[in-house]
């Protein structure tokens, strides 16, 4: 076991129309009508330089709405089959780490308007960095057991067994 404690503050904040984990879309692309801001402290507003030629970003977050109760098992949204925890996107897990490739609409001073956001209003704001296909899109994925149709993923709305 690693000895290093790692911890990070939060550089700002995720704004969305969800008020709760449960009830909203599962993943970013069934999300596609979801507008959301994400605002840095003013002290990383400068980092945003050049992000308005990107058209998408990655967002890292803090789930921080997920419960305590970790399991290395899940039943995550898209099976009926418990899952490795580690082979799932569920929320609840060791690092509360979450990860959304969103649009960008605009970057205005420390504000980023995002169009695609799947996390609670409120969700603090780890890191943020521009989505770039060919580093991030390898052209031979294969997805596991992970294989709910696109339209079901679209469709798909989150319950309260991760909260
Ligand atoms: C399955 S996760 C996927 C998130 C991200 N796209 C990922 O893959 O890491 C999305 C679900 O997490 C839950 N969620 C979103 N924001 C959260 C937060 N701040 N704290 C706890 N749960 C959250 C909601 O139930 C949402 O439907």
């Amino acid at each position: 076991m690693t000895e290093e404690i790692v911890a990070y503050e939060p550089i700002g904040v995720i704004q969305s129309p969800f008020d709760s984990p449960e009830g909203m879309p599962v993943q970013p692309i069934g999300a596609s009508d979801a507008v959301g801001t994400v605002e840095v402290d003013d002290a990383y507003a400068d980092g945003l330089m050049d992000l308005e030629g990107f058209s998408h970003c990655i967002l890292l977050y803090h789930f921080h709405r997920a419960g305590d109760d970790v399991s290395m098992q899940v039943e995550p949204f898209l099976d009926e089959t418990d899952r490795g925890l580690f082979s799932t996107r569920a929320p609840q897990r060791p690092n509360r780490i979450g990860l959304s490739v969103v649009q960008i609409d605009s970057v205005d001073g420390r504000e980023v308007n995002v169009r695609g956001i799947d996390v609670v209003d409120g969700t603090p704001l780890v890191d943020l960095k521009p989505f770039v296909p060919d580093f991030d899109v390898p052209d031979d994925a294969d997805t596991g057991w992970m294989d709910a149709s696109t339209s079901t993923v679209r469709s798909k709305r989150a319950d309260d067994r991760f909260c």
